[in-house]
């Protein structure tokens, strides 16, 4: 199932560039949460790419209780059909009041949306969106464009370049 253009362009995101950006997003949802002082209840990561960031918005805005929703829709660049793969205690979650949802990226913005039917009330936050998705997230930190694949630290392994003014030999 993947009618939509390639993607020219790669965003390459390094580890420190994910912390800094991780904790812009916390910085930006501190004190936004309905509990004393604008504390959220819980923080979810939608797995695999929001746990790092989860991790560090916990760290940040000091909320201990953090689960996960597992959510696949991608296979390398290819989207396909999202599906809940296991999903975090329904007591806890209730309609999602007062819960922090992370994820790293929102790029068609059908992974939230199938998330947001399962929790209306949850607060939604992703590092970077693009336009198409935009609007399923209610905070992110940076665009990039549609045609962009970004590239996470975790999807890359460093690599010999070779000299721009090569040799014959
Ligand atoms: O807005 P969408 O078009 O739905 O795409 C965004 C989702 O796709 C990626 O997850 P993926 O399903 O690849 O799984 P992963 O997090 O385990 O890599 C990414 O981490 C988001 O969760
Ligand atoms: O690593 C990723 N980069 C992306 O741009 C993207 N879009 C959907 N899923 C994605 N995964
Ligand atoms: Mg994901």
């Amino acid at each position: 199932m993947n009618d939509r253009l390639p993607h020219e362009k790669g965003f390459h995101v390094s580890w420190d560039q994910i912390h800094r950006d991780s904790r812009a997003l916390a910085w930006r949802l501190d004190h936004k949460g309905p509990g004393e002082d604008g504390a959220w209840k819980a923080i979810v990561a939608i797995t695999r790419g929001g746990m790092a960031p989860a991790m560090i918005v916990a760290r940040e805005l000091d909320v201990r209780t953090v689960d996960t929703i597992s959510v696949k829709s991608y296979a390398h660049q290819d989207q396909h059909e999202a599906e809940v793969l296991k999903k975090p205690d329904d007591a806890m979650m209730g309609d999602g009041t007062g819960i922090l949802v992370v994820d790293d990226l929102v790029d068609t913005g059908r992974t939230l949306e199938l998330v947001r039917k399962l929790y209306p009330k949850a607060h939604f936050a992703c590092i970077y969106a693009k336009p198409e998705g935009a609007k399923q997230t209610d905070d992110y930190v940076t665009t990039v464009s549609q045609d962009t694949w970004i590239f996470f630290p975790w999807d890359m392994a460093l690599q010999y370049a070779p000299p721009y003014r090569g040799t014959d030999a």
